[in-house]
């Protein structure tokens, strides 16, 4: 069925496993998410960016955060296992406002690349909001490296646990995104793939919150060596080792953001389907194959995560 972000992550939180939070834009992904799901027995939580928002809108937030919203409720609410939509990035109140008006069951507010005080500002603002609508939310401290909010920090600003126990003290957050070495896309590591562990530890022990991952996908070299058989260059691509997540959800992550693996393995599968079949013109044969991959490769991550058989 359809669910709160907050009642599948308070699960995860007590019992200590991961959930993934797989990020879509269209139909294929939320059915390739769903079906993935329902084969491991395990909660999901599919998340929008701003973005997505407009994508599936056509360029108009709040349409597309109806379409997306309505398409996951249904699908959710054919199935036995929890599935819950999250506003992943949220940066700009009115973006919020419409995720929150479609039925999402949890908004991220963004604000990570403000001074504290403003952070802590800012997400109060929209705390108050969302909770009087029954809805939660997650913030982020520290910055990513790479391209984050729209600013390219060339170094990640990694959380400071002290200010973290304040902040969600002061903003009374229902989920923290610290900052702890990883960043968005599939080109994350220079050196060694490493997270600072012990920064993950304090900040769990102070906060007692459920946490997120942001930058976590792994880039899996099986689906990169694919879709590179078939043409596409990914050459210096890494991600996050299983081991480093699994450390890292024994410290205290419960929510996995994971994105550029689906976008891989849909690419992997629509380049290989077009490769090995000349002749075929119809989307959902190519789409289809490219979904099945979709499903294997969140499959896998449920299966690493420890959420498979927790629904
Ligand atoms: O943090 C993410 C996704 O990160 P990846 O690029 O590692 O999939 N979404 O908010
Ligand atoms: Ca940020
Ligand atoms: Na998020
Ligand atoms: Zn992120």
């Amino acid at each position: 069925p359809y669910a709160k972000t907050k009642d599948i992550l308070s699960k995860a939180h007590n019992e200590g496993y991961g959930v993934g939070a797989f990020n879509v834009n269209d139909l294929e992904f939320i059915q390739a998410i769903v079906k993935a799901a329902v084969m491991e027995n395990s909660p999901a939580i599919i998340e929008a960016s701003e973005g997505a928002l407009k994508y599936a809108g056509d360029g108009d937030v709040e349409k597309g955060a109806f379409i997306l919203a309505d398409m996951v409720r249904r699908y959710a609410d054919a199935v036995s296992v929890p599935i819950s939509l999250h506003l992943d990035h949220g940066h700009d109140l009115k973006h919020i406002m419409a995720a929150i008006k479609a039925g999402f069951t949890s908004v991220m507010i963004d604000a990570s690349d403000k001074p504290l005080e403003e952070n802590i500002r800012i997400t109060r603002q929209i705390v108050e909001v969302a909770h009087a609508a029954g809805v939660a939310v997650e913030a982020e401290l520290g910055r990513l490296m790479g391209i984050e909010d729209n600013v390219a920090s060339a170094e990640s600003v990694l959380v400071d646990p002290d200010e973290a126990k304040r902040f969600v003290t002061e903003t009374q957050v229902d989920f923290l995104a610290p900052a702890v070495g990883t960043s968005h896309g599939a080109f994350k590591f220079k050196g060694e793939a490493k997270i600072d562990y012990e920064r993950i530890s304090k900040v769990k022990e102070l906060t007692q919150l459920p946490l997120v991952l942001h930058g976590a996908s792994g880039v899996p070299a099986q689906w990169v060596e694919l879709a590179e058989k078939y043409g596409a260059d990914l050459s210096g691509a890494k991600g996050v080792p299983d081991e480093v997540l699994q450390e890292a959800v024994k410290r205290g992550i419960n929510k996995v953001n994971t994105d550029t693996d689906l976008r891989i393995a849909f690419l992997a599968g629509l380049r290989k389907h077009l490769a090995e079949n000349p002749k075929e013109f119809d989307p959902r044969k190519y789409f289809g194959e490219a979904k099945d991959f979709v499903t294997e490769v969140v499959r896998d991550r449920m299966k690493m995560l420890g959420s498979s058989g927790k629904a």
